[in-house]
């Protein structure tokens, strides 16, 4: 059976024009005026739209002595709500622990995926055997990016000399190291000193990791990157310092990506003043929520291509399992939603305001992070061939965000009360209707994983330049004798 979206305007990351979308199979077949098929939606003031793809989800994450609470059915399935199309999860095998057998248990968990995902595979730990598997993950299992944590000591943080070994690997394999850029020993010593100062509400949450402590840490990822001679891609970007970190390596030619988060894009620290508990331990997220002026030059890095894809790190706890972390914040579950609304939310301060266009809020939202995980034009594309992974955008339709009428598994929302501007209409997945207005006809199971070769263009580039800018040994004629 055909499907053809009608009467739309594509909007793709660098074009906007009238035309048809017919779909057959799962992909699209066909793009120009006046097509018809079996199945015809009406995109009549819309937007068509590649779906969105977030690279930072954690869904089922056994985190802090619990699990997030959305798991694979109920997290795509807020994805697919929101316009998002494909989700990137993280396998995390615990230290000491085999990354196969890890990638197994995420593997198990995913079969209920109501959209497409693929996992990013943790590096949580360095041996021999780390060394042996991280091929089997590329070659094997079609998985080209490995995480690294550069905070949560005693838990998943590795140190230097660790990241440094994982990233020349990584520069072996054709891959992409992903890093949470926090220092982590300063992050664990400022905890210890506030809550032995009687400081252990929700806000020293905040005061426990400053900007400084991101920026740092930023900085030296990027070396470390630079050295081992690999691209780096610093998740959840939240500060100036970081963010200038990743626009001075770029201005250098550094094969450096940054990730915003819409919660950071959106929200502000001010949240942790709140005089309710509950309020503020709700948006404990590491790195925090952030001031202004660290907004303005994160919304400026999208705007000047310096950061380059808006995801959301959606980590969703209940309101109980918050307050685990009742008289000691380091015990809050850090983490917070957003898969359902990181697009209305993204277009309506984006888009509505000018900051970005149409087409930037593709790239960001899509395409980019298509071409960084080496699956474009597969995905994060209006092109014949590609996956029907699409999003009929209604830039009229609007709503009140309330957690009431969420999708995801929890009972609030960081941003209830917004008005957003900016929905959609359909989410197609492969093909297949998946939202349609505001009626919810997800399939469990439709979800499939998807594979991402090694070796992208800019991979591929940095290690020839690396291989050319090599140190070489000086010839020399006359040694002179040892001076022992
Ligand atoms: N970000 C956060 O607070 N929780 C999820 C785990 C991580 O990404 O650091
Ligand atoms: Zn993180
Ligand atoms: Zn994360």
């Amino acid at each position: 059976m055909t499907t053809v979206i009608k009467n739309g305007t594509i909007v793709t990351a660098d074009l906007t024009y009238k035309a048809d979308v017919k779909i057959d199979g799962g992909k699209i077949i066909e793009i120009g005026p006046n097509l018809s098929g079996d199945e015809t939606l009406d995109a009549t003031g819309c937007y068509v739209m590649p779906g969105g793809i977030d690279p930072h989800t954690h869904l089922e994450m056994p985190f802090m002595g619990t699990y997030s609470s959305d798991d694979f059915e109920s997290g795509t399935r807020a994805a697919l709500s929101g316009g998002t199309t494909m989700v990137v999860d993280f396998a995390l095998p615990a230290p000491g622990q085999s990354l196969l057998e890890a990638l197994t248990m995420w593997d198990n968990k995913s079969t209920r995926a109501n959209c497409d995902y693929s996992f990013h595979m943790a590096v949580t730990w360095w041996s021999e055997q780390v060394f042996k598997e991280m091929e089997t993950i590329v070659r094997d299992k079609g998985i080209n990016t490995f995480k690294h944590f550069m905070a949560y000591k005693g838990a998943l943080m590795v140190d230097d000399d660790e990241m440094f070994a994982s990233f020349q690997r990584c520069a072996e394999l054709g891959a992409l190291p992903l890093v949470h850029a926090e220092n982590g020993d300063v992050v664990a010593s400022m905890s210890a000193k506030l809550l032995a100062e009687g400081n252990n509400g929700p806000e020293a949450h905040a005061y426990s990791r400053p900007a400084e402590v991101e920026g740092e840490a930023t900085n030296r990822a990027i070396m470390i990157a630079d050295m081992a001679g690999c691209p780096v891609y610093i998740v959840h970007t939240s500060c100036e310092q970081a963010h200038e970190a990743i626009r001075r390596a770029r201005a250098k030619g550094m094969r450096v990506y940054g990730e915003p988060l819409i919660q950071h894009l959106t929200l502000d620290e001010s949240e942790y003043s709140n005089p309710d508990w509950d309020h503020a331990a709700r948006r404990v997220m590491s790195p925090p929520f952030r001031n202004k002026q660290h907004q303005d030059s994160l919304w400026a890095g999208l705007a000047s291509g310096s950061l380059q894809v808006v995801a959301t790190d959606h980590c969703a706890f209940t309101t109980a399992q918050k307050r685990f972390g009742v008289g000691d914040f380091t015990k809050i579950p850090n983490g917070t939603g957003g898969l359902e609304d990181r697009m209305p939310m993204l277009w309506t301060h984006g888009v509505n305001t000018g900051r970005l266009t149409m087409n930037e809020f593709v790239a960001v939202t899509s395409t980019n992070i298509a071409k960084i995980l080496n699956i474009y034009p597969k995905k994060g594309a209006i092109l014949v061939g590609a996956d029907a992974d699409i999003v009929v955008w209604d830039p009229q339709r609007s709503k009140t965000i309330s957690f009431k009428a969420q999708q995801s598994a929890i009972d609030y929302n960081v941003f209830e009360g917004k008005e957003v501007t900016g929905l959609p209409r359909y989410t197609l997945t492969r093909g297949v209707v998946a939202i349609e207005e505001g009626a919810i006809k997800t399939r469990e199971g439709h979800g499939e994983f998807v594979r991402r070769e090694p070796v992208t263009a800019v991979s591929k580039a940095l290690s020839q330049w690396k291989d050319i800018t090599a140190p070489r040994k000086v010839t020399r004629s006359g040694i002179p004798a040892s001076g022992v």
